[in-house]
């Protein structure tokens, strides 16, 4: 059960590979790619001990010359201080503009990496290969790369697309039920905002929670249904001038949370998870969708053990002033995504301040 996805843009295509047990194939997969001689494979340090030896052998024996990087595991190292130090590293190896870094990683090392690959003598060549669920579906796909700033989540950044985006679901088998859950997150945003049917096979399906949960057939249409939505979309607006805001669905107060909990207490899938409840109550009372439908979806959050309230101690005030940091705002207004019905969103400045404040009050636990 393998599937290639292209990703058409105008002028950086490239394919997603997906395909069970293939993780030591990666340097052969790339060859024909034409990606220099030297690779900096950046990743952290659990996920190296798994996975750095099979990935090293696989791109030497491709003839590369291999080094690696390593930053401490954590959305709290998402920072323009962890990129400074890739630099350092690809100066004491020598990069050159041919050379290619490749992202091991979750979403955290994928996103630092690609905005290393895009700044780094203006710009090297990057390949993705996600190891956790959230990164296969979502953070490794469309070219969104960047670091957070204190005050507010990915606000310093490059569109950057990766030349191939290398998926090995058995990867999958160490990643820990917390960070698998928060990848459901992302996959059920699809079936709010793209692919109802995804959403219903994902509602037939007795437990999401972890990855033992799933037969491999139903993880090969989790990842090949998640990762052609996303390329639908990129491909049609790759620097999010209209139809890719859609991707933030449940991201404009999932952000807010991550920023106010300091990018440690709470992860994005999980954030993202309350701000789809959120985006869907607000919906609801502005009779954009039905109680049914919401219902539907948050009974879909909660069967995969997603939190679906907002932290008590965050205040509502605060919350509602962070979403000015939101990089949807224009001329002040704070845009939603809302969804209209399952499987279709509607991008609208209109929410009233003090429905939303009501909104996160009401979700509050
Ligand atoms: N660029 C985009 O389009 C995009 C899209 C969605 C999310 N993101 C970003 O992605 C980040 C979240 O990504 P994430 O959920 O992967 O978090 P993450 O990168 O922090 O990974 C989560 C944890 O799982 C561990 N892990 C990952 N794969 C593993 C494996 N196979 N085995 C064992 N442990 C493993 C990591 O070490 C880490 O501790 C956020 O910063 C978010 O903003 C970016
Ligand atoms: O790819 C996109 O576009 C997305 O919005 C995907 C999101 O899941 C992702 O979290 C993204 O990084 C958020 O983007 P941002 O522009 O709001 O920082
Ligand atoms: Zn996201």
């Amino acid at each position: 059960m393998s599937s290639l996805i292209a990703v058409n843009l105008p002028d950086n295509s490239y394919n997603i590979a997906i395909a069970p047990d293939s993780l030591s194939q990666l340097g052969e997969q790339m060859r024909p790619l034409g990606l220099g001689h030297k690779v900096l494979v950046i990743s952290n340090p659990e996920i190296f001990h798994h996975y750095g030896a099979i990935i090293v052998q696989s791109l030497e024996q491709a003839g590369y010359t291999v080094s690696s990087h390593l930053i401490p595991a954590g959305e709290s190292y998402k920072t323009l201080d962890s990129i400074a130090r890739i630099y350092d590293t690809a100066l004491q190896h020598r990069l050159e503009r041919s050379s290619t870094l490749v992202a091991l990683g979750g979403g955290v090392i994928g996103d630092l990496t690609g905005f290393a690959a895009a700044t780094w003598l203006r710009g090297i060549n990057f390949v993705q290969v996600p190891t956790s669920l959230l990164a296969m579906v979502d953070a490794s796909v469309g070219g969104k790369t960047g670091v957070n700033h204190p005050q507010g989540k990915n606000l310093i950044g490059a569109f950057y697309q990766p030349k191939l985006v290398f998926i090995d679901p058995q990867v999958l088998r160490t990643l820990p039920p917390r960070e698998f859950r928060a990848g459901m997150a992302e996959v059920i945003k699809y079936g709010v905002i793209w692919d109802e049917d995804l959403f219903t096979q994902l509602e037939k399906a007795d437990r999401l929670q972890d990855f033992s949960d799933l037969e491999a057939e139903l993880l090969q249409v989790i990842l090949t249904r998640s990762c052609q939505a996303k390329a639908d979309v990129v491909s049609q607006d790759e620097r999010e001038s209209g139809l890719r805001a859609i991707l933030n669905y449940g991201h404009t107060i999932g952000h807010a949370i991550e920023s106010l909990t300091g990018y440690s207490r709470i992860n994005h899938g999980e954030a993202v998870g309350i701000g789809m409840v959120a985006a869907g109550a607000i919906a609801l009372k502005m009779q954009l969708w039905t109680e049914p439908e919401a219902s539907r979806q948050n009974a879909l959050i909660s069967k995969t053990g997603l939190l679906t309230h907002i932290p008590e101690d965050l205040d509502t005030g605060a919350i509602v002033e962070s979403l000015q940091m939101d990089k949807k705002v224009k001329s002040g207004k704070v845009r939603f995504i809302l969804p209209t019905q399952l499987g279709k969103v509607k991008i609208t400045d209109e929410v009233p301040n003090d429905l939303l404040g009501q909104v996160i009050d009401e979700l509050k636990q």
